[in-house]
């Protein structure tokens, strides 16, 4: 996979003259965004409908986590819209991430189209070891993502979102062709924000990242496209 498709540019605007002016600045230089819940909330389906207009990948990242049949029922919704990649909470358990496996690839295979990866968040790259705790967990928390890594992989996901610092320890554990999505990622000297378990694009390659969620040190940068640049050649130098 090239450094372009494996860089995923996270779209966090809430309206579509801020997407157009991002997407049309960033050029053919992105081929791959993520819509998370800012975006969609804000303007809905019309921004998935504008990305596949201008043949780019589409990570529709909406988190879902409910009951097994509501979340079935969502994500064969979802589904409709021909994003490339969606996502559930890992956390919802087995048998919620089995019923979206399995309402994904029947909504996929009745309306004649092509499948959309389905994966997991294991723990948000927002949490430390003190958060972690806070919420009650005793367990380690890289164990954890572990754990989830592989309870995901048996109930039918594709892959799973994680911090770069796990990203090794869950090739090992569920298989090279297990797809590891990593946000947290900052490249040297850029602000940490809200991130926690963080590396830059070329430790998180390193540790054998699939896909780097980016946004802002790209979207708030002053020059976007050349953050762009710089942050696909360091993943480059290290191809
Ligand atoms: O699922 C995600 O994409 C996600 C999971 C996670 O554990 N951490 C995380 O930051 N994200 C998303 O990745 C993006 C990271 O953005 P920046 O921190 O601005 O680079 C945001 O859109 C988050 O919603």
């Amino acid at each position: 996979m090239s450094s372009d498709q494996r860089l995923i540019v996270a779209l966090d605007v809430h309206s579509m003259e801020s997407v157009r002016q991002l997407v049309g600045q960033l050029g053919d230089s992105v081929s791959y965004y993520k819509v998370g819940m800012e975006l969609f909330y804000s303007v809905g389906s019309q921004v998935i409908t504008y990305l596949r207009q201008q043949n780019k990948d589409i990570f529709l990242d909406l988190k879902l986590h409910d009951i097994p049949n509501t979340v079935g029922q969502g994500l064969a919704t979802l589904t409709q819209l021909g994003a490339t990649m969606l996502n559930v909470h890992a956390a919802g358990g087995f048998s919620m991430m089995q019923a979206a496996a399995i309402a994904v690839k029947n909504k996929a295979i009745e309306i004649q189209a092509r499948r959309p990866k389905l994966i997991a968040v294991t723990v948000l790259t927002s949490m430390n070891e003190n958060e972690w705790s806070g919420i009650g967990y005793n367990v380690d928390l890289s164990q954890q993502v572990i754990h989830l890594s592989k309870l995901a992989q048996k109930a039918g996901m594709d892959g799973v979102v994680a911090s770069p610092q796990e990203a090794a320890q869950i090739q090992k554990a569920c298989g090279s062709e297990f797809i590891v999505v990593t946000p947290g990622i900052r490249p040297n000297g850029a602000a940490i924000n809200d991130q926690s378990r963080i590396a830059t694009p070329a430790g998180a390659l390193k540790n054998g990242a699939h896909h780097l969620v980016i946004g802002r040190p790209i979207t708030a940068a002053a020059n976007p496209r050349q953050a762009v640049k710089d942050i696909l050649r360091e993943m480059r130098d290290l191809a």
